[in-house]
This record gives C-alpha cells, structure tokens and sequence, in this order.
C-alpha cells in the first residue's frame, strides 16, 4: 500500500469567550486557579474541541458540531472527553489510529505550564498513547486577546489494519 493511503493528517480549532462563574477545562483537566473559564454549551474545553476537530479533520468526517450540535439540550454541559471518545471511535472504525498529537492553547491568564504534564497525561491516555506523542503548546495573545481562550491541533493518523 502506498505510503500515502496509510498517513492522514488533520488540524483543529477552536476559542470561548471567558467569564467569570464558569470552570476552565483543558484538555480533561480542571485548572484550579483559574479566576474565569469558558463560556460554552459543553464544559468548554478548548483543548479537547480542537483535538476532535483535528481527527474528524483528518478522515473528511466533518466538525464536532455536527456530531454534537449546540442547539441540542442533550449536549448542554457535556464532559467533552464523551466527544473526544465519540471521535475516537468513527476513527478507529475506519481502521485508522492516533500516531501523535501536538495542541497549542492561547490564554493571557493563569500561567498554565504547572498544569503542562498532567494534561499531556490526560489527552495521552484518553488517546491510548504515551504522553511523548503529546506535545502541548502554551501562548498569551500578549494582551491582545486577553477575554478569550483559544485552542489548535495537529494530528497524524496511521492505518491499523491493512
Ligand atoms: N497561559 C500561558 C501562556 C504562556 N505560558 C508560557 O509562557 C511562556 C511565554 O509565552 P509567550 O506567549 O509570551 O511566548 C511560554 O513558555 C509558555 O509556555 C504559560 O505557561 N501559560
Ligand atoms: C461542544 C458543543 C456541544 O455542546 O458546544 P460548545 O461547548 O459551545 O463548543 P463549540 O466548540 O462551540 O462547538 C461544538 C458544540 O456543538
């Protein structure tokens, strides 16, 4: 099989406004000392829409809002893991698998690299590998995007079967 029936690679994005009264979650993981979170339909994380966008991406199978829409109650505070978990399972039935992931959040505050590990920890094992084919990223928007956090991911998909 050629080299290029067996790779696909997909990218995702995705941003909220923040507010106070609301939890920040990325990728899995609460940040405790957050003093806003997310504005969102779902938990809001960030972190997670992007990565499932970025696998849907990868396989044509388009975006997380179509799968879970945001005008649907039955999505209305939805653990964002049960997407990602969703998405890993349309791309496993197409007998393909996450070769490694790289994700990038933008947010002015808090500081976040404390947290960098257990994210990374978080998102590999809800990927089912090791936390070295999770690179995670984090940018301020050096003040210039101070009310909002953003997320983007990259992946590569291997086929699982021949
Ligand atoms: N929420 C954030 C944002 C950034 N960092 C770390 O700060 C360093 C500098 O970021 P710049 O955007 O100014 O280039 C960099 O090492 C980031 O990892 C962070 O920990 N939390
Ligand atoms: C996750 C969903 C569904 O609860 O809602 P939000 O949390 O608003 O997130 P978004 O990234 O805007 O789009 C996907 C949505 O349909």
């Amino acid at each position: 099989m050629a080299i290029f029936d067996s790779l696909r690679i997909g990218f995702g994005e995705d941003a909220h406004r923040l507010a106070q009264g609301r939890p920040l979650v990325l990728g899995g993981v609460a940040i405790a000392n957050a003093e806003r979170g997310a504005v969102a339909h779902s938990d809001g994380d960030a972190l997670l829409h992007a990565l499932s966008d970025a696998l849907l991406s990868a396989l044509a199978l388009g975006d997380i809002g179509q799968h879970f829409p945001d005008t649907s109650p039955e999505w209305k505070d939805l653990d964002s893991t049960v997407i990602l978990r969703h998405v890993l399972d349309l791309v496993s039935q197409r007998d393909f698998t996450p070769v490694n992931v790289a994700v990038t959040v933008t947010l002015d505050r808090p500081k976040l690299g404390a947290s960098r590990a257990e994210i990374a920890e978080r998102v590999a094992q809800l990927l089912r590998l090791t936390s070295d084919r999770v690179g995670v990223t984090f940018k301020t928007s050096e003040g210039l995007a101070p009310d909002h956090v953003q997320a983007r991911a990259t992946v590569l998909l291997a086929r699982s079967a021949p």
